[in-house]
């Protein structure tokens, strides 16, 4: 494939900014009394209001010649039918496969995965009931009202955003933790006030070999085993969730407590597989297959809605059109809901692990900007922190704002603030005050030019009726495909992450040094070297 940048559709798309790029927002609403219609799609019952973005009709129009060129509905049909589009790892990546209904067929290899996804599903159902139930208890005949997921980046965050989201539709009397940082910190503190025979670990690792949650897992064991008196307590306390069956049986749970997947998951692609059992525990198996079905709606649209109605890739695009037209470095998730909390530190993941690339498909030094940087936090708490930045600072920085029509609260007047700030906040940014309103208004005029807002500050406007599971799922898939779009306008794989090897092989080798008594001589450098020495001498 060529380089992006040689084609056709991208010198438009150059040529078009030039012109464009000045152009206000303001000016783009004076023009056109339609254009929030003309620029806001429906699509698995979510809505996108794009037309705060910093485009005409003209720039859709190119942005959609680019994904045509770039052939992105032919690498998304290819995803589907279960070809290796992870070429680095030679896997299919079948992520769509964990939320198809059963019937469907998905093959890679030859081989229709669907009917392995639901006798997982089905497994890991019947094992949350009886969770839930109480039927399952723990090794001295308690009922389990704890439990604690131990796993880290897709094994972590996905179970925790997922849990943080839908926590009104959980069962309360239960409690739900997560240990992933190999600082001890976080295990002591998950576990400081449980007791170990109401207590159910579940070790979620794809590999089953990542250090900290091999380390973490080990220290459960040896709480659980201390408290419980003996090892026979591990059968009724652990449970895992994992791709290696071999590690798991070498740890110590039973094959028949494991829960499988499947190498065609990319850990970041995994909430919704057994990786998400802690999130099935919590809602119960019915509200799970609700999500499930909601990311299977969202799928089914970016699977067949042209582009200029596909959300996703909508996203995904006008993604690419910051990112390397308006040399954006950045990309803001702001969603005016508590539950969401963890949804941009999900994202972060999701995201710039997918697409923080420099070699394209063959392996070659790509010639632009990949990947921007996600993060953000809830509104309206980052008002009064980190918008100052957006609004009047110099760099310029696209924001998702996400909003729910419908309150989880029973503080139902707080929700029209809520969402009255949701609101002014995309207004503000797109249209600012003027030097001139300010002085119409009477501001003194030593301090207008620090009350100016330019404005001209983008946004997407992502609304839902209602934060549920069939909501939280249909907006995951929205941020995957979008990450998908634009990996394929990119010509990147967006599924390894080779990049995070070097720091755990380094660490690796740092380990023995920093524990053996007789401190081995190092070899690093010389700054690396005084780090470690001064730890050692601390340590004493
Ligand atoms: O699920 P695991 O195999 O334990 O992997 C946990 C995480 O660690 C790795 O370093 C990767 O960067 C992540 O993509 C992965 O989600």
């Amino acid at each position: 494939m060529s380089n992006v940048t040689d084609t056709p559709a991208w010198q438009k798309l150059a040529a078009h900014h030039d012109k464009i790029k000045d152009v206000h927002l303001r000016d783009l609403f004076a023009r056109d009394a339609g254009r929030a219609e003309k620029f806001t799609v429906e699509g698995a019952g979510l809505t996108l209001d794009y037309s705060k973005q910093r485009i005409t009709e003209e720039t859709v129009a190119l942005l959609a010649e680019l994904a045509k060129e770039r052939k992105v509905a032919e690498r998304r049909d290819a995803m589907f039918r279960g070809e290796k589009i992870n070429v680095s790892e030679n896997r299919a990546v079948l992520h769509v496969a964990l939320r198809a209904p059963s019937g469907e067929v998905i093959e890679t290899d030859g081989h229709d995965v669907v009917p392995d996804v639901h006798g997982v599903l089905d497994r890991m159902g019947a094992f949350a009931d009886k969770i839930r139930s109480g039927e399952w208890v723990g090794h001295t005949g308690k009922r389990i009202k704890n439990v604690i997921n131990i796993g880290i980046g897709g094994s972590y965050l996905g179970p925790e955003m997922a849990y943080l989201a839908l926590r009104p539709y959980s069962d309360r009397d239960m409690t739900f933790r997560f240990v992933s940082n190999v600082d001890g910190a976080c295990f002591d503190e998950a576990t400081h006030d449980l007791n170990a025979e109401e207590t159910l670990f579940i070790v979620s690792s794809k590999t089953f070999t990542t250090l900290e949650t091999m380390t973490n897992a080990a220290t459960a064991r040896a709480w659980a085993v201390e408290r419980l008196g003996t090892e026979d307590a591990v059968a009724k306390h652990f449970v895992a969730n994992s791709t290696n069956t071999e590690g798991v049986e070498k740890f110590g749970i039973d094959t028949a407590n494991m829960f499988e997947f499947w190498d065609w998951v990319g850990g970041r692609y995994s909430m919704d597989s057994a990786i998400g059992l802690s999130t099935m525990i919590a809602i119960g198996p019915d509200g799970f297959r609700d999500m499930l079905a909601g990311f299977h709606e969202m799928d089914e649209h970016f699977r067949t809605a042209p582009v200029e109605k596909n959300l996703p890739m909508l996203m995904g695009l006008l993604t690419v059109w910051y990112n390397n037209f308006f040399g954006a470095q950045t990309l803001a998730v702001l969603p005016y809901s508590e539950h969401m909390k963890r949804f941009p530190a999900y994202l972060q993941q999701l995201q710039m692990e997918s697409n923080g690339k420099h070699v394209d498909m063959a392996g070659k030094h790509v010639d632009l900007q990949t990947g921007p940087i996600i993060w953000g936090e809830p509104g309206t708490d980052g008002q009064h922190s980190f918008y100052q930045l957006i609004h009047q600072g110099t760099k310029l920085i696209p924001c998702d704002f996400i909003g729910f029509l419908t309150p989880l609260s029973s503080l139902a007047h707080h929700h029209d603030l809520l969402m009255a700030n949701l609101f002014a906040q995309a207004e503000a940014l797109a249209f600012g005050k003027t030097a001139a309103e300010l002085t119409a208004e009477g501001s003194p005029a030593a301090q207008t030019p620090f009350r100016v807002t330019e404005g001209n500050r983008p946004t997407n406007m992502i609304l839902a009726d209602k934060l549920d599971p069939k909501t939280l799922g249909r907006l995951v898939a929205l941020y995957e495909h979008s990450v998908f779009t634009q990996g394929a306008v990119w010509n990147i794989d967006s599924f390894d992450q080779w990049g995070v090897e070097l720091g755990k092989v380094l660490a690796n080798r740092i380990i023995p040094e920093l524990e053996a008594k007789d401190e081995p001589k190092l070899s690093h450098d010389s700054s690396t070297n005084a780090l470690i020495e001064r730890y050692r001498a601390h340590k004493g």
